[in-house]
C-alpha cells in the first residue's frame, strides 16, 4: 500500500550520513503520478504523505490492507486528512457523498471516519497528509481568503513571505494535524530564516511553484550541525523533532509545511539566531 517507509532517526546519524542517506531518509519524491494515488508512511507522527493525480477518471482512497484485523477498513477509520490542490485547475473531492469543489490552492480538511474519499478532475493535484485522531471532527473546506496572513520578512533580507495557517485551532478544528502555506514574494528566497526547531512535533515541507529547472536548497540537522538537501519541485522533506527546516531556492517559491505531535500551538517553537548556526 506504501510506496516506502520512512523510520524515524536519531540526530546522530547526521555525522556520518552521505548526501545519498540523507536523501534517502527524509527525501520524498514521485509523488505526483498521472492516473494514481500515491502514499508513503514516515514513522515520525505516523504521517502518511501521498499525491492524488486523476487525470482520465476519479481516483479512490484505498482501504486498509494491513494487519488482517483491519483489512477492507476505511483508512481513515482512525485517522484525519489534509488534502492541497495544487494543481492549476480546480478538481472535486467526494467526501461520503459530499463533493467539495478545490480551486487552485483550496484545502480540505477530512475528519476521522470518512469512509469513502474521491479525487477527480483533469489538471487538479492533491497533495495529501493524515495522521492518526482521536476524534472526529467536521469537514472543513479552506481557502487563501478564508485567513489572514502572517506578513514576515523582507525584501532587503530575501525572505518576504506571507505565511498562511489553514489549519490550526482558530481556523479548522483538528485532532492533531496543522498545516499552512507558505508563499514567497518576487525576489525573496529565503524561508524560515531565522529558523527554529519544536520538539514536541515532527514537520513536512513540500516545495513548488518552482520552475522546473530551479531548486531549493533545504537545511536541516542540529542547529550547531547544518545539512543540506537540494529539492526540485514538488518534492517533500521530513524534518524530525530535533532538526531546523529552512531552506533558500534559486528564485522565489511556495511551500506547504504540516505539523502533528504533541500539541496545537504553532509558536511552540525555540527560534535560533542566526548566528547560532553553524
Ligand atoms: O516561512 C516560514 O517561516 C514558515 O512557513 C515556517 C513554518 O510555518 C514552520 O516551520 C512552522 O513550524
Ligand atoms: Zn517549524
Amino acid at each position: 500500500m506504501f510506496q516506502k517507509t520512512y523510520y524515524a532517526t536519531h540526530p546522530d546519524m547526521m555525522a556520518g550520513a552521505s548526501n545519498e542517506d540523507l536523501r534517502d531518509r527524509y527525501l520524498v519524491s514521485d509523488l505526483f503520478r498521472p492516473g494514481e494515488i500515491i502514499l508513503n508512511y514516515s514513522h515520525g507522527e505516523r504521517f502518511i504523505i501521498g499525491g492524488a493525480v486523476p487525470a482520465g477518471g476519479p481516483l479512490a482512497l484505498p482501504v486498509r490492507s494491513e494487519p488482517p484485523s483491519d483489512a477492507g477498513r476505511p483508512l481513515l477509520e482512525r485517522r484525519e486528512m489534509s488534502v492541497v490542490n495544487i494543481g492549476a485547475s480546480a478538481g472535486t473531492v467526494t467526501v461520503d457523498g459530499q463533493a467539495l469543489e478545490l480551486a487552485q490552492r483550496e484545502a480540505l480538511y477530512i475528519p476521522m471516519n470518512a469512509a469513502e474519499v474521491t479525487f477527480a478532475g483533469d489538471g487538479a493535484r492533491y497533495y495529501l497528509l493524515s495522521v492518526p485522531a482521536h476524534r472526529a471532527l467536521t469537514l472543513h473546506k479552506l481557502a487563501l481568503s478564508d485567513v489572514v496572513p502572517m506578513e514576515r520578512g523582507s525584501l532587503e533580507t530575501a525572505n518576504e513571505r506571507s505565511i498562511y495557517q489553514l489549519i490550526l485551532p482558530h481556523t479548522c478544528a483538528s485532532a492533531s494535524l496543522c498545516l499552512g502555506m507558505t508563499i514567497l514574494k518576487p525576489g525573496s528566497v529565503w524561508n524560515t530564516m531565522p529558523p527554529h526547531v519544536h520538539e514536541r512535533r515532527s514537520e513536512i515541507y513540500l516545495y513548488f511553484d518552482l520552475p522546473e529547472d530551479d531548486r531549493v536548497f533545504h537545511y536541516m540537522g542540529e542547529p550547531d550541525a547544518l545539512r543540506h538537501i537540494v529539492m526540485a519541485n514538488e518534492e517533500v522533506v521530513i524534518s524530525p523533532p530535533w532538526s531546523v527546516h529552512m531552506g533558500a531556492g534559486t528564485r522565489a517559491y511556495s511551500f506547504i509545511w504540516a505539523m502533528a505531535g504533541e500539541n496545537l500551538d504553532y509558536n511552540d517553537m525555540n527560534v535560533v539566531d542566526i548566528c547560532q548556526l553553524s
